[in-house]
């Protein structure tokens, strides 16, 4: 873990999967344990995130992955850095872990990738929601595709396999990743799950010594 005051957490996986879901409730707990957290989502909702959230369905392969690092270090100029000066938890709905999956459905490799993305913040962790892919396509059906990575029938299995590919991308990187498989826990349990590993902040209101060993048993 990283020394700036903040600390920057990040929640990706296969579309459909529960990451906004997750998200509210993890900001849920934090918040009530007494940290102070930002929650945000890639594509940023700047002028440029929402264009490229706007487009990412008709704007294919290194064109959108640029596009998306793009959006990216602008929203860590303008949003996540302020944020982990000002000490917060900053909660993020996709980060890098979605470009080394969204971007190599559509093509793109990932020596590419991370040659775009080489100078961005790190996640001081990265979680990755997973699940069965066929709870992945029932939660997807129930709810609804939002853009053309979520149509093809085999995309959550795709995904699902990609992802695996990305822990390991990240672990050579050296970003801490915790792994959890929502196919038969609730929005709640993972994020208590995701609470565990997370230590409060020293000074916070929920801070309790020790906290900080448990980062590496998640
Ligand atoms: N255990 C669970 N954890 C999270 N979400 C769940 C779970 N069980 C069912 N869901 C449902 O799965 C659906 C998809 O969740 P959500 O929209 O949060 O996914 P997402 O990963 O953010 O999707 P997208 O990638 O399209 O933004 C929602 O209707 C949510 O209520
Ligand atoms: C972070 C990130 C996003 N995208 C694209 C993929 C989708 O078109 C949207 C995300 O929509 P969702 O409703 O949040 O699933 O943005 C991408 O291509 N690469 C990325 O890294």
């Amino acid at each position: 873990m990283t020394q700036r005051p903040g600390r920057l957490v990040t929640l990706d996986g296969p579309g459909g999967v529960g990451k906004s879901t997750t998200l509210a409730a993890l900001a849920e707990r934090l918040r009530d344990r007494g940290d102070q957290v930002h929650t945000t989502i890639e594509p940023s909702t700047s002028a440029l995130g929402q264009f490229t959230r706007a487009n990412a369905d008709h704007i294919h392969g290194r064109a959108l992955a640029c596009l998306v690092a793009a959006d990216r270090y602008d929203h860590i100029r303008n949003e996540i850095q302020p944020h982990l000066d000002a000490g917060d938890i900053v909660v993020c709905d996709r980060y890098l872990a979605s470009t080394l999956v969204v971007q190599r459905l559509d093509g793109v490799p990932e020596p590419f990738l991370l040659a775009l993305n080489a100078d961005i913040v790190l996640p001081d962790l990265a979680v990755l929601l997973t699940a069965d892919p066929r709870t992945i396509t029932r939660r997807l059906t129930a709810r609804g595709a939002h853009h053309r990575f979520e149509h093809h029938p085999d995309a959550p299995a795709r995904e699902v396999e990609l992802y695996e590919q990305a822990e390991q991308t990240l672990e050579r990187l050296g970003v801490p990743v915790l792994t959890v498989d929502t196919s038969s826990v609730t929005p709640s349990e993972t994020a208590e799950r995701i609470g565990n590993v997370l230590p409060s902040r020293p000074g916070s209101v929920g801070s309790r010594d020790g906290l900080d060993g448990n980062m590496a048993t998640p």
